[in-house]
């Protein structure tokens, strides 16, 4: 499992695209019947890609990872699967997980089974972060997300922003989860961008053409970089980090935050213009 170190802006400005790519983008998430995980010490967020053909599970042994002695006995996990059809069986009780379903998972939960329903396999997309309770479970359909329009035909950014882990929609202590589909021929995401220095991000693009690629730019906002990113790949954005970006043809994304609040709107916006 690859581990993410936290590290200064003043160090993040001083990296080459290799630099940048290995400490800031993650890959390989989604592999034909297995679990990948990655760890970024942003936050202690977890990324998860399960992609089923047999069942899967989540690791027994993870000690040396977060000392406890099964993954989510202090944590909780949101799901949210971008694939065929799915069942999570979560402590002996299913979950029918369909396409950009989302289910949320509470800590002290010490058994997760991924299995696929179609030939099409399931792809359960997952965050975790640390949690100071143990909350129910939940299963969250798009019609529950709160979704909100944004951006406009005009400016290259129109896209509707499903908020699955909200707290309208469902109790977490930290998680805040969800998914933003663009207009055909918008895109801009997340543009006029914004940083939130009291929370960490991460964004996983899919549903994209293998041809496309997303210019995600990231940076403290006088110092912009970007990543190019592919189908299924996904950033980690730190607390004082930009995370915006423009494909090349169609794509959509998740996004995930965790930290010391949970209201969405708490962003500090940045005019384009003031950008560097
Ligand atoms: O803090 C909020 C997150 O960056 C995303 O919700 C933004 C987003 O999906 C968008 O504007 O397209
Ligand atoms: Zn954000």
């Amino acid at each position: 499992m690859q581990i993410y170190r936290s590290l200064h802006p003043d160090h993040a400005k001083t990296l080459d695209t290799e630099g940048l790519r290995k400490n800031f983008l993650v890959q390989g998430l989604f592999q034909p019947g297995t679990l990948q995980m990655a760890y970024s010490h942003e936050d202690r967020m977890i990324l998860l890609g399960a992609m089923p053909l047999a069942p899967l599970t989540l690791p027994a042994e993870t000690k040396p990872l977060t000392g406890t002695d099964f993954l989510l006995q202090r944590r909780e996990l949101g799901l949210i699967n971008i694939g065929g059809p799915g069942r999570v069986t979560a402590d002996g009780v299913a979950y029918d997980i369909g396409t950009e379903e989302a289910l949320y998972l509470g800590a002290g939960t010490r058994e997760v089974m991924f299995e696929s329903l179609t030939e099409t396999p399931a792809q359960f997309y997952g965050n975790s972060a640390p949690a100071h309770k143990s909350l129910p479970a939940k299963k969250i359909t798009q019609a529950m997300a709160s979704p909100v329009s944004l951006g406009a035909q005009e400016t290259n950014n129109q896209r509707v922003i499903y908020r699955f882990l909200h707290p309208n929609v469902v109790e977490t202590c930290q998680l805040l989860m969800g998914l933003t589909r663009l207009a055909q021929g918008s895109n801009w995401n997340t543009m006029p961008p914004h940083t939130h220095d009291r929370r960490c991000e991460t964004y996983l693009y899919f549903d994209m053409d293998p041809a496309t690629v997303v210019f995600h730019f990231m940076g403290e906002p006088q110092e912009t970089r970007h990543l190019v990113m592919k189908n299924g790949d996904a950033a980690i954005s730190p607390p004082w980090s930009v995370h915006a970006g423009c494909g090349t043809g169609r794509y959509t994304f998740i996004w995930c935050m965790a930290g010391e609040n949970q209201v969405f709107e708490d962003m500090d916006m940045i005019a384009p213009g003031s950008l560097l």
